[in-house]
């Protein structure tokens, strides 16, 4: 499991007490996510002991009304919403420049297994290392992106991390504060660590049995 930061690998670990995972603060935003991934995934693999699945989770700023505030997204897509090159047509991501790929997919299974058990909604999560503040980023990252339910910093990268070493991704946040103006008071990040908890609570034992059973 790589969260970004130690308060929300707290979070995580307070639910997610069994044997055979790691819950990482693997820092923000997706090169230091990635590199953190990569070294603990490779560290595993070098020591006998492979993982066969990786979680990118935390907290997420949510598109309104899709995704409230404290509501649990489960990523089908992860995308990285800002890799690419502006043009004066507008966005052009890196896929349409001939290179790259910007978008990683969970097995969908495994998704579904995870939204129905915690009443979690499933949709595009996008990586973004700028965090929207304004309503105008808002609705052009929505425009661009229709299915985009959060914006995280994280998932991508850690995404890439998963796919170099042939293994399976899923991205999971708990919705701290609303995609668009910046409004600080609006946040409700311990709102958000506490739904990141509880989720948890109920996905180790759909986690733990796809680790044994779906390999
Ligand atoms: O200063 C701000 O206006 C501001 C607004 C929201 C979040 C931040 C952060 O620095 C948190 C980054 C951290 O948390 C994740 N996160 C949470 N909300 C968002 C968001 O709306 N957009 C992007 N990332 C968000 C992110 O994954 C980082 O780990 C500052």
């Amino acid at each position: 499991m790589a969260t970004a930061v130690p308060v929300e690998r707290d979070a995580v670990a307070r639910a997610f007490t069994g044997e055979g995972h790691l819950v990482i603060a693997a820092g923000v935003g997706p090169a230091l996510a990635a590199a953190s991934t990569a070294t603990a995934l490779t560290t595993a693999a070098l020591s006998g002991t492979p993982y066969h699945l990786v979680v990118s989770a935390g907290i997420a700023g949510g598109f309104q009304p899709e995704a409230p505030l404290g509501s649990l997204v489960v990523a089908d897509e992860i995308t990285a919403a800002d890799l690419g090159a502006e043009t004066p047509e507008g966005f052009v991501p890196v896929t349409e420049l001939g290179f790259g790929t910007v978008t990683h997919r969970p097995p969908d299974a495994l998704v579904r297994d995870l939204a129905a058990a915690t009443g979690a909604r499933t949709g595009t999560v996008l990586t973004v290392s700028t965090v929207t503040g304004t309503a105008e980023r808002a609705a052009a990252l929505r425009a661009r992106h229709p299915r985009a339910l959060a914006e995280a910093m994280e998932g991508f990268g850690v995404a890439e991390a998963a796919a170099a070493h042939g293994v399976p991704v899923l991205e999971i946040r708990a919705v701290s504060n609303p995609v668009g103006p910046r409004d600080r008071a609006a946040w409700r990040i311990g709102d958000a660590l506490a739904a990141l908890t509880e989720a948890f609570g109920k996905l180790a034992p759909v986690l733990e049995s796809w680790n044994q059973h779906d390999q």
